[in-house]
């Protein structure tokens, strides 16, 4: 080993016997990589989301069944599953229970513990496919090392003990040799109890493990061969972008590139460690390198889109030529732990739009009657969905000529219900309703990336 790297397998990465084995062959591959991190085989993660907010018992058997069939297809490829179905045989039964348990009262810290068991099943899985290819491999259970707080569906890393946790029982490990197989996305709070990170958080994981360990890098393998300049399922003509900036990669995968999630970024800018981005379906295919201060700085690097947003207008006429106003509003959202994406202002209202990234794992809605209340308690109240944020991710956006110009040309047949823009450098954000979404990404795209 030269060096060491964290590998990242994403859901789809893992979703069956081939794709398992297309990862364990990268792993096996690469001497460096001598720490994995794995999310549950795709789907897995969304049926426990359901049993874990409860559901009737017919339904909760048929997804219980869909669950035993989802890992069994990759069991019954096994040469010898004995010992692993047992296992998995165990981690059901839990899920059954604990699901039962659900159905009559859910809490946020059974809802974690629910649904860890994906990555639980995962990774007991991918060490038997690892050692049917003659590679022994070491299952950690990752709520030994990342510790966090208590905030179920969305818990934050505690560093300093996550740190600790991985020189005592990772770093030894990795210099004994030991190829580590690990989960994403979960972690344990100080009451012992098992946490997440809120969706997609694997991404994170396999980042806060780089950086306590001071690896050289992370790899993120997905189904994808690297970040494009819009996702290529709804633009087919999208380019992999080679070398892209922390900065740039930040705010596509803040608005809706699911190809990274946003706090992957933290770790990784903070101790300056690039992150790699390759499809594990084909990783001769190359990828795309995430880094401090890549050249060139396009003006226009990417486009993102994010679904199903929610626009909230607050108008009061106290509002006028009056101090504290905003102050209230924000003071309010921020006890219902709402974070606000993008806003506009006028003399008498401000509309503004939700951050739904790295929500809660559980997907609970985060318009609360109780914050609606509250807010109406102090001025008048709208609520639009059925609108999606498009944006554009770039450079010096800003401060250049002629964009402005370039992009409402381009869409003038559709209705911009808000634009953010000029508080970045990196990028203009657009709101329009769902069902043009696709069409301006594709009408900006062949614009700005196809000509
Ligand atoms: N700009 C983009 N570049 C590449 N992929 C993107 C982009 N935007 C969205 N995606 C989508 O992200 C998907 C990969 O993310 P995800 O499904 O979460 O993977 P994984 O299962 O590996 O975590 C791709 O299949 C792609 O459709
Ligand atoms: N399994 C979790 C964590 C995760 O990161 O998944 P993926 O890598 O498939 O996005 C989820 O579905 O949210």
């Amino acid at each position: 080993m030269s060096h060491l790297s964290v590998a990242k397998f994403g859901g789809t990465s893992v979703a069956n016997f081939p794709a398992m084995n297309a990862c364990a062959k990268i792993v096996i591959a690469d001497p460096n990589t001598r720490v994995v991190v794995l999310s549950a085989s795709a789907g897995v993660t969304n049926i426990l989301v359901a049993l874990a907010n409860g559901c009737e018992t017919e339904q909760r058997s048929q997804y219980l069944a869909e669950l035993r069939t989802i890992q069994y297809n990759i069991l019954d490829e096994l040469k010898n599953n004995k010992v692993i179905s047992e296992e998995i045989d165990r981690l059901l039964a839990n899920i059954a229970s604990l699901s039962e348990a659900a159905s009559l009262a859910t809490s946020p810290a059974l809802t974690d513990e629910l649904i860890s068991h994906g990555e639980m099943m995962s990774t007991l899985i991918f060490v038997e496919v690892l050692r049917e290819l003659q590679t022994n491999a070491t299952w950690v259970d990752v709520r030994q090392l990342v510790a966090t707080n208590s905030n179920y569906g969305k818990a934050a890393p505690d560093d300093a003990k996550t740190q600790k946790n991985c020189d005592n029982i990772l770093k030894p490990l990795i210099n004994r040799g030991e190829l580590v197989i690990t989960q994403g996305f979960i972690g344990r709070d100080p009451k012992g109890k098992t946490t997440t990170l809120g969706r997609g958080g694997s991404d994170y994981s396999a980042a806060l493990l780089a950086e306590v360990l001071d690896a050289k890098d992370v790899l993120i393998w997905t189904d994808v061969p690297g970040i494009y300049t819009t996702d290529p399922r709804v633009v087919p003509a999208a380019q992999k972008i080679d070398t892209m900036s922390f900065a740039e990669a930040a705010e596509m995968a803040t608005f809706g590139a699911k190809v990274l999630h946003p706090a992957t970024l933290l770790p990784a800018v903070r101790s300056n460690i690039p992150v790699y981005v390759g499809s594990s379906k084909d990783p001769a295919a190359g990828g795309t390198w995430v880094t401090r201060d890549p050249q060139p700085r396009p003006i226009f690097r990417a486009i993102a889109l994010r679904r199903d947003q929610t626009l909230l207008t607050l108008s009061s006429l106290s509002m006028l030529h009056a101090q504290g106003f905003l102050a209230n509003v924000f003071n309010i959202l921020a006890k219902h732990k709402i974070s606000v994406d993008t806003i506009t202002t006028s003399e008498v209202s401000i509309a503004l739009t939700l951050d739904k990234t790295g929500s809660a794992s559980s997907g609970a809605n985060m318009l609360s009657n109780e914050l609606l209340t509250e807010l109406s308690e102090v001025c008048n109240v709208k609520v639009d969905t059925g609108l999606s944020l498009v944006a554009l991710i770039g450079n010096d956006l800003h401060i250049t000529a002629g964009v402005a110009k370039r992009l409402f040309g381009t869409i003038e047949h559709y209705n911009v219900r808000m634009v953010s823009y000029g508080a970045s450098t990196n990028n203009i954000c657009l709101l329009v309703q769902s069902q043009h979404a696709d069409e301006v990404v594709r009408l900006l795209h062949a614009e700005l990336f196809e000509k």
